[in-house]
């Protein structure tokens, strides 16, 4: 593994019982590069976040994690008790050992430092997000796992949080891997998208967008100059059993093909 190469993923398979859920798939995450993981429901997606995480074992193929990696995992929902008097800063003392200054500086890294003495149960969905990532930064990470991190969120707050997830990557100079349903929001700063339906569909560089009218029209110039559309097109579609069916030369444009909400 090269220096920068934080996991190396080579033919990792993964069943559960009789079902392949992860299907030979091979992925390299690299210092710095903000990798996005999209794919329909039930395509495996948390399941190869879990192995990446190890907490799943591979049924066959290799993970090879740098020697001392730090991670910082973002769920993508905690039920915190609603009857239990919690602050933004009691939540963070019970997630890692770190100082007072180390809270305020991850509070800061996301712009909700305000936020401090807030009880986590009055935090909108926004905000909630924004705790959970400075948890998350608490132990000062070199890859932060990001699951579906704008769930809840408005389209602003989406597009704000992204922006910000870029920024701690360039802060940081961590490495991102985060699950995200919206392929219309994978910003400009995504690196490498990988297209998952238990096996890669696809994967590569998004595309920036910045001036179609119906992203403008959708979010707003500010939000459209930062958006990008991941243009793709798969050369297989599946059948109803999820086999791959290879597709006519001229059907190859079609976005449809892998299946589901990507
Ligand atoms: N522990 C488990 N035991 C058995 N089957 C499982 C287990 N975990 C996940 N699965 C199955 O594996 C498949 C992939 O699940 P996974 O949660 O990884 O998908 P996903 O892409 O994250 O989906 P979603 O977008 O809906 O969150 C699903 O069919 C799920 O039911």
């Amino acid at each position: 593994m090269s220096p920068a190469t934080l996991v190396e993923i080579t033919s990792l398979n993964i069943k559960f019982g009789a079902s392949k859920v992860i299907d030979n798939v091979s992925m390299t995450l690299k210092q710095g590069e903000i990798t996005t993981l999209i794919g329909p429901n039930g395509a495996g997606k948390t399941t190869l976040v879990k192995a990446v995480l190890g907490l799943l074992s591979p049924t066959d193929g290799v993970i090879k994690r740098s020697p001392t990696l730090r991670i910082g995992y973002m769920p993508q929902k905690l039920q915190i008790d609603a009857t239990f008097p919690l602050t933004v800063e009691r939540f963070l003392k019970t997630a890692a050992f770190a100082s007072a200054e180390d809270r305020l500086q991850a509070l800061q890294s996301v712009r909700a430092e305000a936020l401090l003495k807030q009880s986590v149960h009055s935090l909108s969905g926004g905000e909630m997000q924004r705790v959970l990532l400075a948890r998350a930064l608490l132990r000062k990470p070199e890859l932060l796992v990001l699951d579906e991190p704008a769930q809840g969120v408005d389209i602003n707050g989406q597009i704000e949080l992204y922006n910000l997830i870029a920024s701690i990557r360039d802060r940081y100079n961590c490495s991102v891997l985060m699950i995200s349903h919206d392929l219309h929001l994978v910003m400009a700063a995504t690196d490498q998208v990988i297209c998952l339906n238990r096996h890669i569909c696809c994967s590569g560089h998004p595309e920036q967008v910045s001036t179609d009218p119906s992203y403008i029209e959708l979010f707003g110039v500010p939000g459209a100059e930062n958006l990008a559309l991941y243009s793709h097109h798969h050369n297989h579609q599946h059948n109803e059993h999820g086999d791959i069916v290879p597709l006519e030369e001229a059907a190859e444009h079609d976005h449809s093909h892998c299946g589901g909400h990507h």
